[in-house]
């Protein structure tokens, strides 16, 4: 594997029930890419995530995330360095003041105790107050998290990965459920903040103009398999309308 690339896939396969979701995938990303993974709805785009993010154990065909196997990654500590997951739905404690779900991000490095003791009193509050500020939330740390509006719970999300710092972030529809004028302006965060920190991102987008707009690179998926894979500038509307035509019936 050549030491540029993080992430390196070999003639991955997985079938759910007989039928095949992903079909001998095979690329390589390097250190830096901002990668937007496109393509029709049940393309295999959030299996494809989930295979990286080692959720999903191959049926056939090799992983290496920064030169470890899928085994290798199994290892809790070992995962939260390398790889962040950021989802359509936010994944945070609704109940909770944004500071603990901020920290959340440190959980996999924390004691039982110290991870405990930080509901009550916060531990490492700098670093999650550095964070809202970067993400532009300073000013809400003590809020309950269920009063923020979804495009500021998206923000948290984000301010939680600054806190983990992993290598590689995989994001899943992360702007799917915000309206337009919040999802770029959570994708816009997201794409400088992963600039900023030098981390790779790999992200599965329904919008192609924001693909085009924040990714250097476009893996398009289509059954399964890769149409194309080009970067983000060379992608053409005759691509992307061939990509999305739907397929006659038989
Ligand atoms: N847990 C599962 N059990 C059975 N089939 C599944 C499962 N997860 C995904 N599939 C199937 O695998 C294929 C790929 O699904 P996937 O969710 O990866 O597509 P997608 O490109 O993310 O779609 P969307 O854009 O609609 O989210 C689809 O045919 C889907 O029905």
């Amino acid at each position: 594997m050549a030491s540029s690339n993080i992430i390196e896939a070999k003639n991955l396969k997985i079938q759910f029930q007989g039928k095949i979701a992903l079909s001998s995938l095979s690329f390589s990303i390097k250190k830096g890419e901002k990668v937007a993974l496109i393509g029709p709805s049940g393309a295999g785009k959030t299996t494809l995530l989930n295979t990286l993010a080692t959720i999903i154990k191959p049926d056939e065909g090799e992983l290496w995330i920064d030169q470890l196997s899928f085994k290798e990654m199994q290892n809790r500590k070992m995962l939260a360095k390398k790889l962040g997951m950021i989802r359509q739905q936010f994944d945070l404690v609704d109940q909770l003041p944004v500071i603990h779900n901020v920290l959340a991000g440190k959980l996999s490095d924390w004691s039982l105790f110290k991870s405990l003791l930080s509901l009550i009193y916060p531990q490492e509050k700098i670093l999650a107050m550095n964070a809202l500020e970067r993400v532009g939330l300073g000013d809400k740390w003590s809020e309950k998290t269920s009063n923020l509006s979804g495009g500021e719970q998206q923000r948290v999300a984000l301010a939680r990965l600054l806190v983990q710092k992993p290598e590689i972030i995989l994001a899943d529809e992360p702007v799917a459920s915000l309206d337009p004028a919040r999802a770029e302006d959570v994708l816009a965060i997201l794409t400088k903040l992963v600039h900023e920190e030098k981390q790779t991102l790999i992200t599965s987008l329904h919008s192609v103009e924001y693909a085009k707009k924040y990714f250097t690179r476009i893996i398009a998926l289509r059954d399964g398999m890769i149409y194309f894979d080009l970067p983000a500038h060379e992608v053409s509307a005759k691509d992307l309308a061939s990509l999305y035509v739907l397929k006659e019936k038989v």
